[in-house]
């Protein structure tokens, strides 16, 4: 497994180590004390999965209180997908980083509490699949506008036109939302 750091401290690339042979291939996609090692102790209580057409953006969520870090990654598919730094206090605040995920890269991607997070996908019948650091309460649950010109993130939609949930349509600026300390 390999860690690669990103321009804002916390966010990660995982590239888990790919063992091929005739069969196909076996990775470890979760290893507790591998993770640890590596420098990332992470106690998850939830896993998610999602099926995303091509054109589909989801995001970009937080949840406060009771943040959660989640580790993803695509199994079938590709998406973009991003991290945006909320913490008020954090220099990078405002700042996002952005990665390919995909089926065939196999990168896995950890974006940490204090962060809001989204992806689009690239291509029909993406599988998005993701460990919590903590339950869902829909309750707490926010969204951060996606094209919120503040953040200038790059989707990588290549004209395409993004297919949103009604609530990530009206998601808040980064300057009305109710941002980390
Ligand atoms: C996220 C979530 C949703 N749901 C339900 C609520 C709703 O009826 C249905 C679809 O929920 P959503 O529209 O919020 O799903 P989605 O837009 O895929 O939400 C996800 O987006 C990505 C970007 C994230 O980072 C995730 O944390 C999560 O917020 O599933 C749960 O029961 N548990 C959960 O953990």
């Amino acid at each position: 497994m390999k860690l690669i750091e990103t321009a804002i401290p916390g966010p990660t690339i995982i590239e888990p180590k790919v063992f091929g042979d005739d069969r196909g291939f076996f990775l470890e996609s979760w290893n507790a004390r591998a993770f640890r090692d590596a420098g990332l102790d992470l106690d998850f209580v939830q896993d998610n999965h999602s099926r995303s057409a091509k054109g589909v953006l989801r995001g970009l969520h937080y949840q406060k209180p009771n943040p959660q870090g989640k580790l993803v990654r695509v199994t079938a598919g590709r998406v973009w997908d991003v991290a945006v730094d909320i913490r008020r206090s954090s220099p990078f605040f405002g700042q996002s980083v952005g990665v390919e995920l995909s089926a065939a890269n196999k990168r896995m991607f950890w974006v940490p509490p204090g962060f809001a997070h989204g992806f689009v996908s690239l291509e029909d019948g993406t599988e998005f699949l993701y460990k919590c650091t903590a339950t869902y309460d829909p309750s707490a649950e926010h969204s951060l506008l996606w094209n919120d010109p503040a953040l200038a993130i790059d989707w990588h939609l290549d004209g395409m036109e993004p297919l949103l949930a009604a609530k990530d349509k009206v998601g808040l600026k980064l300057s009305e939302i109710d941002a980390f300390e």
